[in-house]
């Protein structure tokens, strides 16, 4: 048939009980996660982001910007450690 991919229809999705019972749930605990994984200061720790206290220290009066790319890892732990 011309102008379809044979896929189940959008519209059809987002109006079946069967989608909401599940997404009801899914949608809400996916933003919760979210939102505690930057409430708890997880994201910092994981991508090495500095809070916003971190950009400067009494030993760095220079921001922490990753200058080598392939160095970066090393970099992040030099000035998470100052
Ligand atoms: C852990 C999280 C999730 C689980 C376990 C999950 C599970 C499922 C399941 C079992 C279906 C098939 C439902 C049916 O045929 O009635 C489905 C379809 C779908 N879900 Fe989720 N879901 C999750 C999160 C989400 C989120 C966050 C969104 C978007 C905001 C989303 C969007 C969709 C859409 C658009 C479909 C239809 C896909 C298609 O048939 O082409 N889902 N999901």
């Amino acid at each position: 048939m011309a102008g379809t991919t044979g896929e189940r229809p959008f519209s059809d999705i987002v109006t079946s009980i069967r989608y909401w019972v599940i997404h009801s749930i899914t949608i809400p605990a996916l933003f919760i996660a979210g939102w505690l994984f930057v409430q708890t200061g997880l994201a910092y720790d994981v991508f090495g982001t500095p809070r916003p206290d971190q950009y400067y220290t009494q030993q760095r009066q220079q921001l922490p910007i990753v200058t080598n790319r392939y160095e970066a890892s090393q970099q992040v732990k030099e000035f998470n450690s100052k």
